[in-house]
């Protein structure tokens, strides 16, 4: 059929069409089918429809296909109904539980990175794959296929190090504190974040509010090369570039599928040539890990994926069923993380936790001697060096090596919520914090957020304090509020769960 062209100049990330309804129906396509679009180049693209946005006779075409096929309001196109790519058919085999090939995956990694699938296609791929986890050679074959599809880094000197987190505990700022401490006392760590996934600011959302994150795998190099160290955003990269995309599709779902998990951080790892890595394993009610037993399995699937790729990976079960540190959200994590590197003043949970783990890759760079990494990281907390190093780092990526933490700005729309009764903090719901945290904005308005004025184990008494809700916008710290008040993320001793009323008559 030959229709004519409607340039849209809405960006979508892939090849989108849209059509009238009316020749939908004449071509044979449903939203969602392909069409192939014929010019003097091919391209298949995925169909939408509308009933009045576009006339009959018309074709929509979103920027990236109107830029491909380079075509001008009312110039034409001759479209045909397409096969949907093999991927779609390698997806109905995961969701029917059948095991894939490497070919297979290779195939669906490829159409992934080329942008050949709808979002509803990857959301069934994930979901099949969160129901029916990979096995060790498929989950190796999708690390490898995701490493193979995107950029890689090799650096001339050695060791590499990097560190990453499973994610799952909300307020888990502690990369803005290793990388500094690793990178100052002489060992490269090029590291690459994603975005929140099932939280509410991944570390990439709280660096960008320091400085720039994203850079090509060049850049990261020379960057790491000069200073040390980076924190920029794996998703800008050409780096496992499959990455991002199916994070942008688990954000909405809040799941973190395991053998996606394992990919998409060792892909990474893998990518930017690491030698000694250090894997955080938050663990506990309310995170991705719900005990030590889990942990320890996922530990070995981490330490196994890193050997078949040649990866020293070293694994921390860290405490999760609490947020690290007393804040939530892109802003108010970062002044916490500051006020630590600036003055050592901060929640135990943070410093302990960084403190560590940095310990850790201190050790394994060998410029810690055994059972020393720790203290020699809480040195460089204290006299400085990471300060320094982390200004080195904002510098280099483009940000301002002066900020302080009283330079960030956080949301202007605050309310506080307030204890029931007195009594302790007996749990803290993680899940019902995050929830809270986006409904008030973040991770996307950085200034939004929780502050912890209470944490797990703390007595309080009837009317202080509990946490204060931080947001840019009036109309979503009401949200917020209304959430954390019908149903708290603080079960205190004593209190009231829920009332549960009989039926009444009306
Ligand atoms: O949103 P959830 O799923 O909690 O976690 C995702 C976060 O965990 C990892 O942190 P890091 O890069 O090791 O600091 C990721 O890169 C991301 O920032
Ligand atoms: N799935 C993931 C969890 C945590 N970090 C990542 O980069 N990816």
């Amino acid at each position: 059929m030959q229709l004519k062209v409607q340039p849209i100049d809405i960006k979508v990330g892939k090849y989108k069409v849209i059509l009238n309804t009316i020749d939908a129906k004449e071509i044979g396509v449903n939203e969602g089918d392909r069409v192939r679009i014929r010019d003097h180049e091919t391209l298949t693209a995925i169909v939408d429809f509308t009933e009045d946005m576009i006339s009959p006779g018309m074709i929509g075409l979103y920027h990236e296909v109107k830029e491909a096929l380079n075509k001008e309001w009312t110039e034409t196109v001759e479209i045909f109904p397409a096969e949907k790519p093999k991927s779609t058919y390698i997806i109905r085999k995961t969701m029917d539980g059948q095991k894939l090939s490497k070919e297979e995956i290779d195939i669906l990694v490829k159409d992934i990175v080329e942008e050949n699938l709808a979002e509803i296609e990857i959301a069934a791929f994930l979901t099949a794959t969160y129901i029916n986890d990979m096995t060790d050679d498929e989950t190796e074959w999708l690390t490898r296929a995701m490493i193979d599809s995107g950029d890689t880094l090799d650096f001339e000197t050695h060791p590499i190090m990097d560190k990453h987190s499973i994610g799952g505990v909300p307020g888990n700022k502690i990369s803005l504190l290793i990388v500094p401490i690793v990178a100052a006392n002489g060992l490269l760590i090029p590291k690459t974040s994603s975005r929140a996934i099932t939280g509410a600011g991944g570390t990439a959302d709280l660096m960008e509010i320091l400085a720039p994150v994203e850079f090509d795998a060049a850049e990261i190099k020379r960057m790491t090369e000069e200073v040390g160290g980076v924190l920029v955003w794996g998703g800008a990269t050409n780096i496992a570039p499959a990455d991002d995309k199916l994070i942008k599709v688990e954000y909405p779902l809040s799941i973190d599928p395991h053998c996606q998990m394992l990919a998409s951080i060792m892909a990474k790892k893998g990518a930017i040539g690491a030698d000694h890595v250090v894997m955080d394993i938050p663990t506990g009610p309310g995170t991705k890990i719900k005990n030590v037993q889990e942990g320890r399995k996922l530990a070995r699937d981490l330490i196994n994926l890193g050997d078949r790729l040649g990866m020293d990976v070293d694994c921390a079960l860290t405490y999760g069923a609490s947020p690290v540190g007393r804040t939530i959200g892109p802003a108010l994590e970062v002044i916490e993380a500051l006020k630590v590197l600036e003055s050592f003043e901060g929640p135990n949970s943070l410093i302990e936790k960084s403190a560590s783990l940095a310990g850790m890759l201190l050790e394994m760079g060998n410029v810690a001697g055994k059972d020393q990494g720790y203290d020699l990281a809480i040195e460089t907390l204290k006299n400085g060096k990471a300060l320094a190093k982390f200004k080195e780092i904002i510098k280099i990526q483009g940000g301002n090596p002066d900020v302080t933490h009283k330079d960030i700005s956080v949301g202007e729309f605050t309310e506080d919520i307030i204890a029931p009764n007195n009594g302790y903090i007996l749990e803290m719901d993680n899940k019902r914090l995050v929830q809270i945290a986006r409904l008030a904005g973040a991770p996307n308005d950085k200034g939004a957020g929780l502050l912890l004025h209470k944490k797990h184990g703390e007595p309080l008494k009837e009317g202080e304090t509990m946490m204060t809700i931080y947001a840019e916008k009036k109309s979503k710290l009401e949200n917020a509020v209304k959430s954390a008040k019908e149903r708290t993320p603080f079960i205190v001793e004593g209190m009231m769960l829920e009332r549960i009323q009989s039926f009444k008559e009306i």
